[in-house]
């Protein structure tokens, strides 16, 4: 099947002449439904909807926090999935899910393929499952349209990053840190020829996550790629209920504050 509802979103705000704006936040930290719909309602162009797991390698300090209280409440893939699927009709732009390996074997994975078609999620992202383990979530979501969007990290040798940008679906997350996720204050000098470097191969959109935090950023870091990622930020503001906060970042990406 190819894999298109993702790449179609994406597409569709770069022709507009915008850049794509995907929010992070912890599923089960605060009310789901709620984020969801404000988000949409904002002008997210997806949502990647993290999944709270015990021992979050790559997470920062305000993640792990979030996926703590997350835990404590009781939230699972189940629960989330749940929740999901009973907002499906009222959700219109595509949900994409990132979570550790575990949580998926657990489900057993043709269970989760399915559970996701049936939920609204049109993207998968897996931190701990690398290029060379890739078959089994490929075989598992071959027949949906779940695109299992590749993460490049900044190190990784020029002949891997070729390998993981063909095999990308939806688009390539560009990590533009070393480390974990979380605020941060700059960026390497070195980044931008990366991200030009992944635009040119790649056949899908480009957009950069890690440590972007600030309208600023957003549209500075946007200006290069097809678009970004803001988790710690969304999560936090969501956590403090600074709306408004979170209404501006998204607003960063679009045209009218670009011009
Ligand atoms: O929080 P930041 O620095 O804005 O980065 C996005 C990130 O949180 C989100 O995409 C994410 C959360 N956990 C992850 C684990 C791996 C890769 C990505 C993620």
């Amino acid at each position: 099947m190819t894999k298109t509802t993702l790449t179609k979103a994406i597409q569709k705000r770069v022709n507009e002449g915008e850049k794509a704006f995907i929010p992070y936040i912890m599923g089960g930290d605060g009310s789901l439904t709620e984020q969801i719909l404000f988000l949409q309602e904002a002008g997210a162009t997806a949502i990647e909807v993290g999944i709270p797991f015990s021992d979050p390698v790559a997470d920062g300090p305000t993640i792990q926090r979030a996926g703590e209280r997350a835990l404590e409440k009781g939230a699972t893939l189940r629960t989330i999935l749940e929740e999901l699927k009973g907002i499906r009709n009222e959700v219109k732009i595509p949900l994409v899910i990132m979570t550790y390996i575990n949580p998926i074997l657990s489900y057993g994975i043709d269970a989760f393929a399915q559970a996701c078609a049936k939920s609204g999620v049109y993207g998968l992202i897996v931190p701990d499952v690398p290029l060379e383990e890739n078959e089994m979530l490929k075989d598992a979501f071959q027949e949906t349209d779940v695109s299992l969007v590749p993460l490049v990290s900044l190190t990784s040798p020029p002949d891997r990053i070729e390998k993981i940008v063909a095999a990308g679906e939806g688009f390539i997350y560009a990590v533009t840190v070393n480390g974990i996720t979380g605020v941060r204050d700059g960026f390497d000098d070195y980044l931008e020829k990366h991200l030009n470097q992944l635009k040119r191969i790649s056949s899908v959109s480009v957009l950069a996550g890690f440590g972007i935090s600030t309208p600023e950023q957003v549209k500075s870091l946007g200006a290069l790629v097809d678009g970004v990622i803001v988790g710690s930020a969304i999560v936090e503001a969501f956590h403090q209920k600074e709306l408004e906060k979170i209404r501006e970042l998204v607003a960063a990406s679009k045209k009218k504050v670009l011009n």
